[in-house]
């Protein structure tokens, strides 16, 4: 039978073309790559054109990740805490760190979101949540051991579930044979958002450049105020005690020209003509703060695409 036979031609082939090249099916389907490196000069491309007034953030991530991902025996998994006020990038950064490490950026199924009001909203199911939680990056790094966690809203999780990390983010070779050390966890949080606006705004009134803000002014400040602040979601966290956290990263809120700038690459990634008078109106929208001073935007740059659908 000239069917039959056909059918029985073609599986043989499928299956000598995927015994001679295991990793034929990768081709469909996407596949654990733990030696898969960071797309380095991708990351620098979009930290400096796509990521606007963060100039801290933008070179501790790189630095961070660039380090850790040419490391083939890293002590621990990369852990990045990113603070700052809402619509200053946080989560923007993150979906650039995830297109940088995974062909399908934030799509991946190694790349895991949590956001504390959507996954873990009330606190009488907190011992479930730490047994999903554990359960879930057990099972995901046990698959695969380049996983990145991302948690957003720290500030609105409760500490214990934060403690239920940590063994996680420990210097432990393996915990029963897993070993998490080529994961990377990052969390967002509001916390510290107040601390870092007040170092800037002295910075300002003393007549500095905003650029000339180095790392070390910010990150005892962060550490400790989130550490001492109840409703930091880090306080007293062994996080922060156990010195866990490898980088604290300060997001600066954004003045009347970043927004600006985000106003222009919205206009532009639609394909829009850029219409400088229209800039100016939406930037001019948004409000501003301290009340007297009126340097930085309330929402960073979270509204400027709402904004412009209205005019677009
Ligand atoms: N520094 C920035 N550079 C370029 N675009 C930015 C920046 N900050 C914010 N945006 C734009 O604003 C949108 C909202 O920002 P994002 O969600 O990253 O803020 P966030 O800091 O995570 O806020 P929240 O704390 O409320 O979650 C982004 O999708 C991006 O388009």
């Amino acid at each position: 039978e000239p069917i039959t036979i056909s059918i029985a031609v073609g599986t043989a082939a499928v299956l000598t073309g995927y015994l001679s090249y295991p990793r034929f099916y990768c081709y469909w389907s996407e596949c654990c790559e733990p030696e898969r490196p960071l797309n380095q000069s991708g990351l620098q491309a979009d930290l400096r054109g796509k990521f606007f007034g963060q100039h801290l953030a933008q070179e501790v991530i790189y630095r961070a990740l660039s380090g850790f991902m040419t490391n083939t025996n890293p002590k621990k998994p990369l852990a990045l805490s990113l603070h700052g006020w809402s619509g200053t990038g946080k989560n923007f950064v993150s979906k650039i760190i995830a297109d940088n490490i995974y062909g399908l950026g934030m799509n991946s199924k190694f790349v895991h979101l949590f956001v504390a009001t959507h996954h873990f909203p009330h606190d009488s199911n907190l011992q479930q949540y730490k047994d999903q939680l554990h359960t879930w990056i057990r099972g995901n790094v046990t698959l695969c051991p380049r996983n990145l966690f991302i948690f957003d809203e720290m500030d609105k999780m409760h500490p214990e579930l934060i403690n239920a990390i940590k063994p996680f983010l420990e210097y432990y070779d393996n915990i029963d044979g897993v070993s998490y050390r080529n994961s990377i966890f990052i969390f967002l949080s509001n916390g510290g958002g107040d601390l870092i606006t007040r170092k800037v705004l002295d910075f300002w009134t003393e007549g500095k450049q905003r650029e000339d803000l180095q790392l070390q002014d910010f990150e005892s400040v962060i550490s400790l105020g989130i550490f001492n602040n109840q409703k930091s979601g880090f306080w007293h966290s062994s996080l922060i005690d156990k010195n866990l956290i490898d980088f604290f990263v300060p997001f600066l809120p954004l003045e009347y020209r970043h927004v600006k700038q985000c106003i222009i690459a919205e206009m532009q990634h639609r394909g829009k003509p850029v219409n400088m008078e229209l800039v100016e109106k939406v930037a001019r929208e948004m409000t501003y703060y301290p009340k007297e001073q009126k340097l930085f935007s309330d929402k960073g740059c979270k509204t400027v695409s709402a904004k412009l659908d209205f005019y677009l």
